[in-house]
């Protein structure tokens, strides 16, 4: 393709923002671009705020957090917008999985309320799968989108104390223990994040 490309601005810009404010997501996308010789620095880290996810869709707010960290911040940034959809709640909590876990969050509390929402729906259909959107943007105004799934089942009670969110109710289809009884090694290896960084990688970096 003709035209500017994406390549130069991320690929050898030695720090990306990550622009996020959850401390699980910035270890693991840590964990995801070490081995690309980038390095990152959380979005709280250099004083960014949190902006409003005022989009209905994954990717909507993965490009509006981004957006909004490369303008702060003048460098190359990366968001993830991320959640879990339930089948038998027609795909909540969806974007809805933060504040699931109201203010400050409790994810315990928002475990229960997908167990009580799942019970009252009456469907035996426990299957589920995480989304996430991982969107780059430059100060310059380029930017891009990837989205990562991962399909699996819901268990109750919560297992594990790995992980964050809603890993400990989380199992991945074909595998006996949930996220959050995973070794981080194990969750890189099928999450939806590793989905969605393995496109970026291949798209950024050629690899
Ligand atoms: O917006 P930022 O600042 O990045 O942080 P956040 O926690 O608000 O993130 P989201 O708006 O993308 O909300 C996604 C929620 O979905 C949940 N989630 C996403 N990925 C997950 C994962 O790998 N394991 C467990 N829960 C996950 C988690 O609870 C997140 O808080
Ligand atoms: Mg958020």
């Amino acid at each position: 393709m003709d035209g500017p490309t994406l390549t130069d601005p991320f690929s050898t810009a030695p720090r990306w923002v990550i622009a996020s404010h959850n401390e699980g997501k910035i270890k693991e996308i840590g964990d995801l671009i070490a081995p690309y010789g980038l390095a990152a620095e959380g979005a709280a880290a250099i004083g960014l705020e949190e902006p409003e996810e005022t989009e209905t869709s994954f990717t909507g707010n993965a490009l509006l957090k981004a957006r909004a960290a490369a303008k702060a911040s003048g460098r190359p940034a990366l968001a993830d917008d991320s959640g879990l959809e339930v089948a038998a709640l027609d795909g909540a909590p969806g974007v809805y999985s933060a504040r699931w876990a109201g203010e400050p969050r409790d994810f315990r509390r928002a475990m229960e309320r997908v167990e009580a929402e799942l019970a009252a729906s009456g469907s035996d259909d426990r299957s589920a799968r995480f989304v996430c959107a991982l969107a780059l943007a430059a100060p310059d105004g380029e930017e891009r989108v990837y989205e990562g799934t991962v399909e699996g089942e819901l268990v109750w009670p919560p297992r594990g104390d790995r992980g964050f969110g809603y890993d400990p109710i989380f199992q991945p289809r074909g595998e006996a223990i949930t996220f959050g009884e995973m070794e981080p090694a194990a969750k890189h290896a099928m999450s939806h994040r590793a989905d969605a960084f393995r496109k970026l990688v291949k798209d950024v970096f050629g690899a």
